[in-house]
């Protein structure tokens, strides 16, 4: 990241409410499998509700780096031209997937499977992450991935001589695994099967389906066989949950408010940071539950309510894995304790999101205890108030997010630092946010200078 990105900050006013009726951008899973999919069919997709964010352009660039011609993405609209299962082209550079940790795990199945070698790159926090996860399962299939020694990007994904189907049981709950397995699935001889610990996010098993790919469930398993075609279909995307999220508990912390978020998904894999706000006590109305493109969508109508602590459920956990930043914030605004457990993952995402979350909330004066695998959260209580002052970002997205909503329930201004990754999962947030009530400004370091001096 350049110096200057490091350098937005987001700028909130203490207490207001959220209200009035907001759609949140496009869901950013479904994105890149709608540009995966889309590239590797036969024939044109037209995908609507494409989030025009930088992780999911990340995958984008990849595949027009690879030869595949796509019109947009314009208001959400994006035409691709699918080049078949064999069709894509060597990439003349290393493919850059900046920040975004999926396209990376499950590009490194599907390029696992090409005829030719590619190199995957990411920024500083990417090339952080774990990949041994995709490595050593792919290995096992066949592929031959090159990495650091520690396990990290970048990546050089060499042609296989063949990929086999193997029988994989996971050993951590990930969708990007289980994806990434299903896609190199696709170009390998024979049956490809995944078993996860606990149920993980099923779009890649749902896209596959609509794209005419045959996928066989049975409980936890989920197989295919190679050597399929994938013919192409309309994609209509859902609001994200996962942005969505940051205004059920905005919403659900500030007295006055009621918003309702419209067309949101509802994937039952997807739905746990609704199922653990309603166990705290929120006010969450699931009004027009309907389906769009193959997955459930409803439109959430929120209330803020008297929220109580609890021991989070572990079976939840995979359900809202990325949702944790927020309902921090929701804890830490409860009467009494909230317990997470089962959640070690957080500490290799885009931050140490139990760490970076920990340190956060301790400077606006909530008890912590951070833990290897969760946090115990002391909540200020209905009628309490966090403090403000200054918070990292740490450039990442969600913890930015959930600092700038803490800010409903502060008694004074506070700032967030290092926020310009919001732009990988939810463009405009700003924007949208203050639409409906945040009291939230953009500042560049270079504006908060020229103010001073
Ligand atoms: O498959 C996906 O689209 C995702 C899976 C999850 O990661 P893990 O598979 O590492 O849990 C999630 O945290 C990420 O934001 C998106
Ligand atoms: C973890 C996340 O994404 P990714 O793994 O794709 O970087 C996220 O969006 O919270």
């Amino acid at each position: 990241m350049t110096a200057s990105a490091h350098s937005l900050s987001f700028e909130l006013a203490p207490g207001g409410a959220l209200r009035g009726e907001l759609r949140v951008p496009g869901d950013k899973s479904i994105s890149h499998r709608a540009v995966m999919l889309a590239a590797l069919a036969e024939g044109e997709t037209e995908i609507e509700g494409f989030l025009e964010g930088a992780d999911s352009l990340a995958t984008l660039a990849a595949f027009r780096a690879m030869g595949v011609e796509a019109e947009g993405p314009a208001a959400g609209r994006l035409r691709v031209s699918g080049v078949g299962l064999q069709g894509l082209r060597e990439p003349q550079q290393a493919l850059d997937l900046g920040n975004s940790g999926t396209s990376m795990r499950l590009l490194s199945g599907l390029l696992a499977g090409q005829r030719f070698a590619s190199t995957l790159i990411g920024d500083a926090s990417l090339s952080r992450r774990p990949m041994g996860r995709v490595i050593d399962p792919l290995t096992q299939m066949g592929a031959r991935i090159e990495a650091t020694p520690e396990g990290r990007s970048p990546l050089r994904v060499l042609p296989a001589e063949a990929l086999v189907g193997i029988d994989y049981a996971l050993p951590v709950a990930s969708a990007q695994v289980k994806s990434s397995l299903l896609l190199a699935g696709l170009y390998a001889q024979g049956e490809t099967c995944v078993t996860e610990p606990a149920p993980t996010r099923d779009h890649t098993e749902r896209m596959l389906g609509a794209f005419g790919y045959p996928v066989r469930r049975q409980g936890n398993r989920v197989c295919l066989s190679g050597g399929g075609r994938l013919v192409a279909t309309p994609i209509r995307i859902p609001a994200d949950i996962s942005s969505a999220a940051f205004f059920l508990v905005g919403a659900s912390i500030a007295p006055g408010s009621d918003l309702t978020l419209t067309e949101v998904g509802m994937n039952p894999t997807r739905i746990g940071v609704v199922n653990i706000l309603r166990q705290m006590g929120a006010d969450i109305a699931i009004e027009r539950p309907r389906e769009l493109g193959g997955e459930p969508v409803a439109d959430l109508r929120v209330r803020a309510a008297a929220l109580h602590g609890i021991a989070i459920p572990e079976d939840q956990v995979p359900l809202a894995i990325d949702e944790f930043p927020a309902l921090f914030i929701a804890a830490a605004c409860a009467d009494g304790e909230t317990l997470l457990s089962g959640a070690a993952e957080l500490r290799v995402k885009e931050s140490d999101r139990i760490q970076v979350m920990a340190d956060g909330l301790s400077a606006l004066g909530v008890e912590v205890e951070p833990r290897a695998d969760g946090m115990l959260i002391r909540g200020i209580g209905a009628a309490g108030l966090l403090g403000g002052g200054r918070v990292a970002g740490h450039g990442d997205h969600r913890i930015a997010m959930a600092f700038a909503i803490s800010a409903l329930r502060a008694t004074a201004p506070i700032q967030v630092d290092d926020c310009a990754n919001v732009e990988t999962s939810f463009p405009r947030f700003a924007g949208l946010a203050a639409g409906v009530g945040l009291q939230i400004t953009e500042r560049r370091a270079e504006e908060r200078a020229e103010e001073r001096g």
